[in-house]
């Protein structure tokens, strides 16, 4: 790779702290806020750790200003430290202008929001709508607006850039691209040239501010889809926005291209790790959140090691292999640590301020990408004009095919209406998802103004009319709840008396067929025993029979023996008849 050198090592790191205004629920409503962070100029602050015994802020404030001694007090210093005041432009100014011209001269640069949930890391990256014209608007917003701002001003028709968006998440250890929903999975490689990429994720290219925004919404609305599905995800995963612009300069010499890299990394809230009681799903998300963020510590330790290690453990999760680059490479990157200034998150605070002031010793050495790759599209995209050119002249030169150039142009119009139409659809659905943001921030306006209004008055909410009105609504509400609950019950419970009757009607049914059952295969029992002494009956009626006709045959032959010897002596017998008749 070629490339030049740039700046001292640690102009290559830098970080940044950044303490946001006290919070509706941080602030006494008698007393007002008393923070524990002191910010001395823009590069050092002090957080103060309370010794003494005082249990509220107003008087742990009162008895560190008589007692001064009471207070432990931790002095940082940065690059950059902004207090409570400072604006949404001061920060993108110091902290992230310089990373998006580092981009634009051909740099990878690094933007890390780092810190506890509810600590302004997506209120810095993104502020509350992407809109140009809104002064709350963050990072990201700001960062498109000057690159886009940089194509436009320059003039000169020798450079031609292109600019290309991705989108991924790290959820769980599993990598997936936030702008195409069926790539998930994804494996994280490094060449040589390219340094470290995530392999197949979706590359956009853009042409304004409006396409990014679109992309964006897009990625919010998969992430927040997925966090319907999968239980608060959004605010549970790590993501990363990149932008890539080429650049191409074409000069006597030939073509030099530039390849500039802009990740804004948006880190799941640290304190997260300390979910306790978490159970199933939840604890594996914590787990691997805790997992992930004392990899990054881990990673930040050795690279920031007096005895200089030579193993640093990017490999140890997806997160760190994925910043290898942002991380002690080649590489502008700029940590913003985000703290609030409540006595409630001091703990927090300080470790987030610990963990940053050890991230300030980290040194990167970043190059300019001069030619990175062969394939870099926009020299794709020339070789590949030049060749068309080529082959148009030669046609223009030899036998016009007017149709054909006709039909192309109509082709090219045609894609043409087809970008502008996708393009709509993007912006509008850009714009939807905003004034759903901007509504939702309406009503969180208003619910913070009703609670401030009913503090102000005197009363303690529990007591006000509204809040009464509101709880005996809640409580009629959950009334007909109940007793459409009942009714519900009520009715299950008579079917289920119904079917018990219905399958005691077939039990009863069931055991008079029984009976009859019994009552016949007795009836058969008998009968059969009947037929069986009829047999023997008449068994004993035929044995009697045969020996009556064997008694009879005997007789008979005696009779006839008997007639032959009265015949032989004269004697005349009569016959039977005769006998008979006489
Ligand atoms: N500098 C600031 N000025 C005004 N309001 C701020 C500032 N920083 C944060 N806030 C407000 O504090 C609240 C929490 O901020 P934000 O949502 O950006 O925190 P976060 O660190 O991104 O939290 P999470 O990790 O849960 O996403 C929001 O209402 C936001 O508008």
């Amino acid at each position: 790779m070629n490339g030049s050198f740039t700046g001292s090592y640690s102009e290559n790191f830098k970080v940044a702290v950044r303490v946001r205004p006290p919070v509706d629920r941080e602030i006494d409503p008698d007393h007002g806020f008393f923070s524990v962070v002191r910010v001395q100029d823009s590069s050092s602050m002090t957080i103060i750790e309370y010794m003494g015994i005082a249990d509220n802020d107003y008087e742990r404030e009162l008895s560190l200003r008589e007692n001064p001694s009471l207070g432990n007090y931790h002095t940082f210093t940065f690059d950059n430290v902004y207090d409570q005041n400072s604006t949404q432009e001061e920060v993108y100014e110091y902290s992230g202008k310089p990373a998006v011209q580092s981009v634009l001269e051909g740099y990878n640069a690094t933007l890390i929001a780092y810190g506890q949930t509810g600590t302004g890391k997506t209120y810095t990256m993104e502020g509350f709508k992407f809109d140009l014209t809104d002064p709350q608007r963050g990072m990201i917003p700001r960062a498109v607006e000057d690159i886009f701002n940089y194509i436009e001003s320059s003039d000169s028709s020798d450079l031609k850039f292109m600019v290309r968006v991705s989108y991924v998440q790290i959820y769980n250890e599993i990598i997936s691209d936030l702008l195409k929903i069926d790539r998930t999975s994804l494996q994280i490689r490094e060449e040589k040239k390219r340094g470290v990429f995530v392999e197949g994720l979706s590359e956009w290219a853009v042409r304004g501010h409006n396409e990014i925004f679109a992309l964006m919404d897009r990625g919010h609305t998969l992430r927040a889809t997925a966090s319907t599905k999968m239980n608060d995800l959004s605010s549970r995963s790590h993501a990363v926005f990149i932008v890539i612009v080429e650049q191409m300069n074409t000069t006597d010499e030939g073509n030099e291209i530039r390849v500039g890299k802009l990740n804004i990394v948006d880190l799941a809230g640290s304190e997260r790790v300390r979910v306790t009681g978490a159970t199933g799903k939840r604890l594996e998300e914590s787990k691997k959140i805790n997992q992930s963020l004392s990899a990054l510590g881990n990673v930040i330790a050795a690279l920031t090691d007096a005895k200089a290690r030579t193993h640093i453990p990017y490999r140890d999760s997806k997160l760190t292999r994925l910043l290898e680059d942002s991380l002690g490479g080649n590489c502008k990157t700029t940590m913003l640590a985000m703290i609030s200034p409540a006595f409630d998150a001091f703990s927090e605070s300080l470790s987030t301020l610990k963990f940053a002031n050890r991230a300030k010793n980290i040194k990167n050495v970043a190059r300019i990408n001069e030619d990175v790759d062969h394939k870099a599209l926009l020299r794709k995209y020339e070789v590949e004009l030049k060749h068309l050119r080529g082959i148009l002249e030669g046609k223009v030169d030899f036998a016009p095919d007017m149709q054909r150039v006709y039909e192309l142009e109509e082709e090219r119009r045609k894609a043409e209406a087809d970008k502008e139409a996708a393009i709509e659809a993007l912006e509008m659905r850009s714009r939807e998802y905003m004034s759903e943001k901007e509504e939702k921030r309406r009503l969180e306006e208003r619910i913070r103004m009703m609670n401030s209004q009913m503090l102000v008055g005197g009363k303690k909410v529990e007591e006000s009319p509204q809040f009464l009105i509101a709880l005996e609504e809640r409580q009629m509400a959950l009334k007909q709840e109940y007793e459409i609950k009942l009714q519900e019950l009520d009715r299950e419970r008579q079917q289920i008396e119904d079917d018990k009757a219905q399958i005691d009607r077939y039990k009863q049914l069931l055991l008079r067929q029984r009976d009859i059952m019994i009552a016949l295969t007795v009836r058969l029992n008998e009968r059969d025993e009947t037929i069986l002494l009829l047999q023997d009956e008449l068994e004993s009626l035929d044995k009697l029979n045969k020996q009556s006709e064997e008694a009879l045959k005997k007789q008979y032959l005696r009779n006839e023996q008997l007639e032959k010897l009265l015949q032989l002596s004269g004697i005349t017998v009569p016959k039977k008849e005769q006998l008979m008749f006489s």
